[in-house]
């Protein structure tokens, strides 16, 4: 077990073993994420005395409005992760099309690309809410020296050697995997030092917090809505609580240590469910499977989808493993059709 207030430097390097490609690749790579982590970071927390408030005037190819903190942790992701020369390709919600990095020497010889949510909860940037960043590490596919395709970034979330995300909330952390259990590291902002404050975390089996917009409840698929009553219902552990931030990270995180699932299902609106497979379900279904809890569509394992687009939609529950297992009873016996 590793030793609380292990620094994130010294937790990478002790734990570079354990990941069998360990050339220090993934740990360079892990760091520059702590790098440009402390620059959002930075900004997050003085948004209010910067102009970093609102919306920046573009919209991304999602269709929806970016927010100048959606643009600015773009930017700083993609220079930091350029300029150490680790990624062959990079791949982001603020983005149309993944970036290709064929690094100074011009080889295309680096091995990873990263998948990311710059910023994760942008309907809560303006309104001090806590926000996130969400992060997905794959080993490219294709040959090292030639250019990175699709190929690499359109892989089952099985495939991820780390994912993970930071929080900018009352505290500022980061929690990743590299398929070797979650840890979770505060950042001591006095000194700029990320302290393991959170080893080996796990989901609680159960819960009583269930995490989902109920203002689009009459736009639920049947399955889900019968879900809801029954979180809802008198009897045994029953009623549960609802807790719903609007930040998935936030969500997530808080879901992690109490207990409890988040539900994103598919709706009138949004069909195929609103959060995006790659850079969102993906890496989240990554830590709640290696903290023993679990990330379906309702039926099948997120990490098993077979991604078409990159930045194609899901629907998501995930969260403690017996309260997924218990909505997707309900989704099997009512549908995940809309009504
Ligand atoms: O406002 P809604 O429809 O409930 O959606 C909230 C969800 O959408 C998100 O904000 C989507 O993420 P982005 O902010 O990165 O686009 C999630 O963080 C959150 O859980
Ligand atoms: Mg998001
Ligand atoms: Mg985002």
């Amino acid at each position: 077990m590793p030793q609380k207030n292990t620094t994130l430097g010294e937790f990478i390097i002790e734990n570079q073993s354990e990941f069998k490609y360990s050339s220090g690749e993934l740990s360079r790579l892990i760091n520059s994420i702590r790098l440009a982590a402390k620059v959002v970071n930075h900004e997050v927390n003085k948004a209010g005395l910067v102009d970093i408030l609102g919306a920046a005037g573009d919209t991304n190819i999602q269709g929806e409005d970016q927010q100048k903190l959606d643009v600015f942790a773009n930017e700083a992701f993609i220079k930091t992760l350029t300029n150490r020369e680790i990624v062959c390709g990079i791949a982001s919600e603020e983005e149309d099309d993944y970036i290709t990095i064929v690094g100074r020497n011009k080889k295309n010889d680096n091995k990873y690309v990263v998948l990311i949510d710059p910023l994760d909860g942008s309907s809560n940037i303006d309104v001090n809410v806590s926000v996130g960043t969400i992060f997905s590490i794959y080993r490219r596919v294709t040959e090292p020296g030639t250019p990175v395709t699709l190929d690499d970034f359109l892989q089952p979330g099985r495939n991820q050697v780390a994912a993970g995300y930071i929080i900018y909330g009352t505290s500022t952390m980061i929690v990743y995997t590299t398929g070797h259990g979650v840890n979770g590291f505060t950042l001591n902002p006095a000194i700029g030092t990320y302290y393991l404050s959170h080893p080996n975390m796990k989901f609680p089996e159960t819960g009583k917090i269930y995490s989902v917009n109920e203002g689009n409840y009459v736009h639920f698929p049947q399955g889900i809505k019968n879900y809801i009553k029954y979180c809802q219902e008198e009897e045994d552990d029953r009623p549960y609580t609802s807790r719903y931030i609007g930040s998935l990270v936030s969500d997530f995180h808080r879901n992690m240590i109490k207990g409890g699932i988040y539900i994103y299902p598919n709706t009138a609106k949004d069909p195929n469910g609103k959060l995006r497979l790659l850079y969102e379900c993906n890496p989240m279904a990554f830590l709640a499977e290696q903290a023993g809890g679990k990330a379906s569509d309702g039926i099948t394992a997120i990490m098993d989808i077979q991604p078409t687009t990159l930045h194609q939609r899901t629907p998501f529950l995930c969260g403690s493993i017996r309260m997924v297992e218990k909505a997707e009873e309900f989704v099997k016996e009512f549908g995940s059709e809309l009504t």
